[in-house]
């Protein structure tokens, strides 16, 4: 069986197909750049072994997700070059929501009920549901033999404590609106909470996994239930992001509309698309902020270190809501790749047992691997992250 997974972003889309139960990837790639004129399709074909690849490169104009799924079907089912011979030989597809309110606390099987709820949380994650709906209806119509399955970012933090998810607002809010934090990239907190305890044979480890990609966010896991995240209503709290704020006194918001004359439309897009290290250096690109501080520029400095006191923060909190730690998870793009922000994050919590080893930090690898001290009383991890692999593996759960 095959099975194809769907990660629709507000301006990218990355896809997997998985032969199942071999959990083998088939082909992978990444749809960059959609609505612009010169939009890039990345498609990886593996090999027998993993590692033996086939890369292809495409650069044209896709006006939107539909075109861009469109093309990737192409390229799927392509005479010479494509993995399948059929659409029909994908009997199930997998997508990334990003947003399943409170309905949803586990991997759905779609159907029209389902549809319409994500539909009805457009409004609570206006970047990202709308581009997942989309994906969803483009699959139905060129897959129509599969079965089609959400899942949704918000589910494994369904079991947060309700003094965690509250907010102090007056409770009809809550009620009546659903105004509480919900918290994202579930599916990558628990890929990879999952892959640390099993490496460290511990299924009870109270764990803090710190997902640093575009968007970013921290989770206190003790068991493999989620406790708190540092994402909230929306994907717009806690951390700070490639172009998103993190944190905010609400007051700031008031200041911006009323005396310096900001719409409510100007604020969420300085807030979501022109904030983070976007907004704190010019560049959202944390290889490009690298590069900056490399160069001396004061400014990305200043942009780094405050990052990294964010995530020391959230460390010393999520300490405090699990009583002690096992390990320190890092994870995504940054957090794979990034060894200054690693060590930056940990810097002075060696009176929390949390430590990071020069050397094995340096180490780079697409492994899991870990980079605290031999002996040390927390244990620090890179687990890569495989959002595309658990979505599958839910898929095939649901359905079995
Ligand atoms: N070698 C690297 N060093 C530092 N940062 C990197 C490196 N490679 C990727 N990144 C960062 O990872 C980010 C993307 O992470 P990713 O997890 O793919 O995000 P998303 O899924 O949110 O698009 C990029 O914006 C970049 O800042
Ligand atoms: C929910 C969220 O922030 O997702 P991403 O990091 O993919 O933008
Ligand atoms: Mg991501």
């Amino acid at each position: 069986m095959n099975i194809f997974v769907v990660n629709s972003g507000s301006s990218s889309i990355k896809y997997q197909l998985f032969r199942w139960p071999a959990e083998q990837p088939i082909c992978t790639g990444l749809v960059e750049r959609l609505g612009l004129p010169d939009s890039v399709i990345t498609h990886t074909v593996f090999g027998a072994d993993e590692e033996a690849q086939q890369q292809q490169q495409l650069t044209l104009a896709l006006p939107d997700h539909a075109a861009g799924l469109r093309e990737v079907v192409q390229l799927l089912t392509a005479p010479k070059t494509g993995v399948i011979r059929d659409p029909a030989d994908v009997r199930v597809i997998g997508h990334r929501v990003v947003h399943g309110g409170e309905k949803f606390a586990a991997t759905t099987l779609i159907d029209a009920a389902v549809k319409a709820e994500i539909k009805r949380l457009f409004a609570l994650a206006p970047l990202h549901n709308p581009a997942n709906y989309l994906g969803i209806e483009v699959c139905e119509e060129l897959f129509p033999q599969a079965r089609q399955v959400a899942v949704f970012d918000t589910a494994f933090h369904q079991t947060m404590p309700e003094y965690a998810f509250r907010y102090a607002l007056p409770a009809a809010l809550y009620h009546e609106h659903g105004i509480r934090a919900y918290g994202f990239h579930g599916t990558s907190h628990k890929y990879v909470a999952g892959q640390a305890a099993a490496y460290l044979q511990n299924p009870a480890a109270r764990l803090v996994t710190v997902h640093l990609g575009n968007g970013c966010s921290m989770a206190a896991v003790q068991a493999g239930r989620c406790l708190d995240t540092s994402m909230g209503f929306g994907p717009l709290s806690g951390l700070v992001m490639g172009t998103r704020s993190g944190d905010l006194d609400p007051s700031v918001i008031f200041h911006l509309v009323q005396q310096l004359g900001y719409s409510v439309d100007e604020v969420s897009a300085l807030l979501n698309k022109r904030s983070g290290m976007l907004g704190l250096t010019g560049h959202s690109d944390m290889r490009d902020v690298g590069r900056a501080v490399a160069e001396g520029d004061t400014e990305a400095t200043l942009a780094l270190e405050l990052y990294a006191y964010r995530i020391r923060k959230y460390l010393g909190a999520y300490a405090a809501v699990l009583g002690g730690l096992d390990a320190v998870v890092f994870t995504a793009g940054v957090g794979e790749n990034d060894a200054t922000v690693r060590r930056l994050a940990c810097q002075g919590l060696a009176f929390l047992g949390v430590q990071v080893d020069e050397e094995r930090n340096a180490v780079r690898s697409r492994e899991l691997r870990e980079i605290s001290p031999a002996g040390a009383a927390v244990r620090v991890l890179v687990v890569p992250t495989n959002e595309e692999l658990e979505i599958a593996r839910q898929c095939a759960a649901l359905l079995a």
